[in-house]
Formats: structure tokens, sequence, C-alpha cells
């Protein structure tokens, strides 16, 4: 099997070191990060090497076109256009870290407050921040300019007012991310008092995403600053870009140099900080970079004699096999096989269950089936196949090529599985027209398709949405939505229902076994919970300590378990009495006979 790759980590776990040292072995974004750079020293020593006045008017060298002691001729005003450039540099770069500074102090803290305390302070801060977006920001800043005689920093303070419902949805999921960790629970048991858990470990784990959105908004704010000295509103008492822009845009046709210098300045700064937010956003979203051997834990050897698992499907005639799989740790106290030598696998339209206790290797087997593991873990098998053929050979990329196409997952925790920052419409849309070639509309109508099939009854409203505005329910139908929009032949849910209400978990696994009926998928199915295996399961595969110990038709398993481990997991599902019963009423009101 290929050596593990790295999931989709959302978390900006690099220490600051690592991340800066990883960013500049990225040559567009050191490209950037010096034009960037070489802005701000310009913007920084103007006065020291502007070579004229920026504002004295020499009137010979009106729309005079480059030459020697003016490089780059003279303005509409008879005024150094290099010099003027120079110190423009300085308004812009000002202008813009009064915006980002403006929107992170109004954003941050409440997405920070909102996601970690939730209740009224969310509800309280979500609807300022939906409010603050549907207000028309030309108009607002027109009456600011009108009120304070169009003073720069008051526009750009309100310019940043505008970009902090941005940061207030960033910084209040990834607090809503990190709200629930076990470590954040371990730091309260242990009497840390909310401000220092927020100082130490959620202000952690926002710094990044928010370094990221400023160089974003920055380059936004500086257009926004450029249209409105475009239009004459601020203060002209400084050079800036945008009124250079218009004295240019006023000779255009005669003297298109006056013009093409400015733009170009703010056209180079603007795309170096986008190159710098997205080469950042790479780095800190998707950690791409293999990891050394080295530091990867030894392969597990092979024992031919601990296999565990029955495969008994022909390799031609299975959706998924595994043959002696094995995943492998590194941790402080050595190496950790917690998959021991599983073999399974699944025929396509036929649902089989993992199920074990917290712990028992469910995640890490098919994690390590999708090569889905993180950068400590390694894994080993005889052989992984898919649709009958084999991939476990297959390089990295070819492998994971097949996720979204011939796979379909679907994750534990929705929420963290949608990217704040973009609206479902656009995280249906973009892999659809990705992975499948389909044209913008025609992704489009396939999303809405789907989202229309997976029960959403107001499609357009949740494509519009940003994740924090749908709930929990909606949100796992979205990414089921996603995992079956490209026609995968298996699909894996890895507790697919943990996260959700009981009524909600009925309706997902209806949904879900609907589906894979509808479509003729595999599933593979991974629970802890012998109430899930009974509604949905055809076969089921119990794990315990890294190993099958069990397999079988699931009422052979329910009626006769082998293994007195097995009879144990089934009485503690049907001693858990309370939600069996919820989940069974919500069955019966769905029309459904409940199997047990
Ligand atoms: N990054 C890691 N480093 C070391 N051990 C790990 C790591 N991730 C998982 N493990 C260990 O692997 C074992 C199996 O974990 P796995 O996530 O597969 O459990 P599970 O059966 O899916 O249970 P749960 O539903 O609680 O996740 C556990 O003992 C876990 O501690």
């Amino acid at each position: 099997m290929t050596d593990a790759a790295f999931p989709a980590d959302i978390t900006p776990s690099p220490g600051k070191q690592g991340l800066w040292a990883r960013y500049l072995r990225r040559p567009a974004g050191v490209a950037a990060l010096a034009v960037f750079l070489l802005v701000v020293l310009v913007g920084l020593f103007a006065p020291l090497i502007a070579p004229h006045d920026p504002n004295f008017v020499d009137f010979a060298l009106t729309q005079t076109p480059p030459a020697p002691g003016h490089l780059m001729g003279g303005d509409s005003a008879g005024r150094d256009i290099f010099s003027r450039l120079l110190f423009g540099a300085r308004t812009t770069l000002y202008g813009a870290a009064v915006a980002c500074l403006a929107g992170v102090a109004l954003g941050v803290p409440a997405g920070v407050a909102a996601g970690y305390f939730g209740g009224p302070a969310d509800r309280i801060c979500s609807w300022i921040s939906d409010a603050a977006q549907s207000v028309p920001g030309m108009i607002v800043l027109l009456i600011v300019a009108a009120g304070t005689g169009g003073d720069f920093t008051v526009l750009m303070v309100t310019v940043g007012a505008f970009m902090a419902p941005g940061y207030y949805r960033m910084s209040r999921s990834k607090t809503l991310a990190v709200r629930n960790e076990p470590y954040i629970d371990a730091a309260r048991v242990a009497g840390l008092t909310h401000t220092k858990i927020l100082y130490a470990h959620v202000l952690r784990a926002v710094h990044a995403p928010v370094i990221i959105q400023s160089a974003l908004t920055a380059g936004v704010a500086m257009g926004m600053q450029a249209g409105l000295q475009f239009l004459g509103i601020g203060t002209a008492s400084n050079p800036n870009w945008g009124q250079m822009m218009n004295d240019g845009f006023r000779t255009m046709l005669t003297h298109p140099l006056i013009l093409l210098w400015p733009s170009a300045a703010l056209g180079v700064t603007i795309a170096a900080l986008a190159f710098m937010g997205s080469t950042l956003g790479d780095l800190v979203s998707v950690r791409t970079e293999p990891v050394s051997r080295r530091a990867r834990p030894a392969a597990p050897p092979r024992d031919e004699g601990a296999r565990s698992g029955d495969l008994v499907h022909a390799v031609e005639d299975s959706a998924l096999r595994v043959e002696n799989l094995r995943v492998t740790y590194r941790t402080p106290d050595g190496d950790k096989q917690v998959v021991r030598g599983v073999c399974l696998d699944v025929a396509p339209g036929e649902v089989l269950g993992i199920v074990g206790e917290s712990g028992s290797g469910k995640s890490q087997t098919v994690f390590s089936t999708l090569d889905l593991l993180p950068a400590e873990g390694h894994s080993t098998a005889d052989g992984v196949w898919i649709a009958g053929r084999p991939v476990g050979d297959l390089p990295r990329a070819k492998r994971h090529a097949l996720l979204g196409t011939r796979i379909g997952y679907v994750p534990q925790e929705p929420m963290s599985n949608l990217d704040p920052c973009y609206t479902i419409g656009n995280q249906l849309v973009e892999p659809l027209r990705a992975v499948h070639e389909l044209s913008k509309d025609e992704a489009k109508e396939r999303a809405r398709a789907i989202l229309v099939r997976v029960g959403i009854t107001d499609p357009e409203r949740v494509l519009a949405s940003y994740p924090h505005q749908i709930s929990g329910g909606m949100a796992q139908r979205v990414l089921i939505a996603g995992a079956v929009a490209g026609n995968p032949s298996l699909l894996v849910a890895d507790e697919p229902t943990t996260a959700l209400d009981v009524t909600v978990q009925a309706e997902v696994l209806e949904l879900l076994r609907e589906l894979q009926q509808e479509y003729g998928m595999a599933l593979v199915i991974v629970t802890h919970n012998f109430g899930v295996v009974a509604d949905i399961c055809d076969r089921v595969a119990v794990m315990k300590d890294g190993k099958i110990i069990e397999t079988g038709p699931v009422d052979q398993i329910f009626t006769q378990p082998g293994d007195p481990y097995t009879a144990e997991l089934i009485h503690a599902s049907q001693d858990d009495t309370e939600s069996r019963a919820e989940l069974d009423a919500a069955w019966n009101k769905a029309g459904r006979t409940v199997r047990t």
C-alpha cells in the first residue's frame, strides 16, 4: 500500500516558524512577499528616496513623458509622477492597515465570543453581522464622507467595518471548531478562566486565518480606497494612487502613461497581497507536503498469522476489498499498531457496518482505506481494491483522484467539514466543475437537483447560505449531497449521525439507505451503535483493539453473536433504551418498521 497521505486538516497546527519556513519554499509566495515588502519599504522611506517634493508644481513638467530627472514624467498639474507614486504608497498602505485593523477589532472578538459562549451572544452577534452585510456600503461611505469632511482615517475605519462580518464569520467558525476539543475541556477542568482559555487556545486557532483574511482584505480595502479617491472623496492633501488615476483618466487618450503608473502600482500591490493570502491559505488549511520518511513510523511487520476478518466476495465482485491492513502510529512511547491485519470487503449494493467501541480502530481502518491518514500514521496492506481494481500501489495523486468520483465520504462532524468562508453553493459547485468538468451552469443545476434529492426543500436559499446559517442536520444533508453528487460506487460514512439530534439521526439514516439503494452504491458505515447497524446494514464487522473479531450477516450476529464482546456490545446498545426508543419512535413516525 502507498504511504499514508495527509488529511484535509483545517486546524492551523503548524508553528509560526514551520509555517514561514514552508512559505519560503513556495516561489510564487516568495515573489509576492518580495513585491509587498518593496511597496512597504517604498512607503516608509518615500521622503528619503523621492527625488522631488510630490506637491511641487513646475509648469514646464506638465504632461511630459519620462525623462532623466523625472523617471515617469509629469502629471497634468506639472508634478513629478514618480515622487507622487512613492508617497502614494504610504497613503495606500496606511488606509489598508486602518481598514484591516478596524475589521479585526470589530469582527474577531465578536466572532470568538459568539463561537465560544454561544447562546444569546451568538444570536445577537450573528444578527448584527447579517444586518451589516445588507447595508449598502457606498451610500454609508458617502454619508460618512459628507459628515466628516472626507476624513481619510474615518473613511477607512468605515471600510473596515464593512469587512468585519468576514472576520466575524471566519473567527466564529474556527472557534466553534475548537470549542469542544478535548484540550479545551481539560483546560476548563484544570480551572483555567475563560479569558485564559480564549487567549491560550482559541486565539491560537484563529490567528493564522486572521492573517490570511487580512492579506485578502487589505487588497480589497486598497481597491475601495482608490475608488473613493478616484471619485474625489476624501482629503486630497496627501498624494494617493486613486487621485493620480483620476488625473490620468482625464488625459488617458493623449497621455496614457499618466494613468498607467498608478494603475500598475495598485494592481501589482493587490495581486501580491492576493498571492500571499492564497499561499498562506494553502499552507494553513491543507498540509500537502510529505514529511520525511525518517519521521514516519517504521512499516509494521507483516504477520501472516494475525489477520482478522472475512473476505466473502470475489475480488472482481467487490466495491471495496482490503487485505491484511495494518496502521501504526509513532507515539512518545514508541510505535503503536492501531489496526492489526484487518480484512474486509463489501459488494456493490451492500451495506457493511464497522462497529466497535471508541478507539477500536474503526476510523483508522476507513481513513487508511481512503489514504487519508495523518502524517504520523503509516499503513501497509497486502492489497486494497476499489471496484475490483487494485489501488494500493497507485501514486497518491491517482489514489486521491478516486475521492469524489469513485468514492464518496460522509464525515462525522458536518459543520467542521464545510468551509465557513464560502457559501454552500460554492462548495458544491466547485468540486463538480473541477472534478467532473461541468460548466458553471451545469454544476449549479446538478447541485440544486441533488440538494432537492437529499430533502432540502429550499435549495436556492441553502445554496446562497454560509455554513453558519444552516442547521447541523442540513449541513449533513449538504455533505451527503456532495458525497453522492459524483455518482460514486462506494460511499463511506464515518459515524454520520453521531453529531445530530435523535430525530435528525433517523432522517439521515433513512436518506443514506434510500440513496444507497437508488444509486446501487456499496455503503460502509462506521458506528459504535448497534441500533444503527440494525437499521441499515446487511453485514457487520465487529472491531476490538484494532482487529475484526467477528463478521457476519446482521440477523445472524444479532441472534447468535459468536463472541462475548459482540453480545456485550448488542446488550449495551439495547440498554441505551432512551436513545433507542427515541430512534424507534422517529422511525415509526416516518412509517418505517423498526428492525430489532
Ligand atoms: N494521531 C494519532 N496518534 C496516535 N494514536 C492515534 C492517532 N489517531 C488515532 N489513534 C489511536 O488509534 C486507535 C484507533 O482510533 P480510531 O479513531 O480508529 O477509533 P474509533 O474506533 O474510530 O473510535 P472513535 O469513534 O472514538 O473515533 C485509538 O487508540 C486512538 O487513540
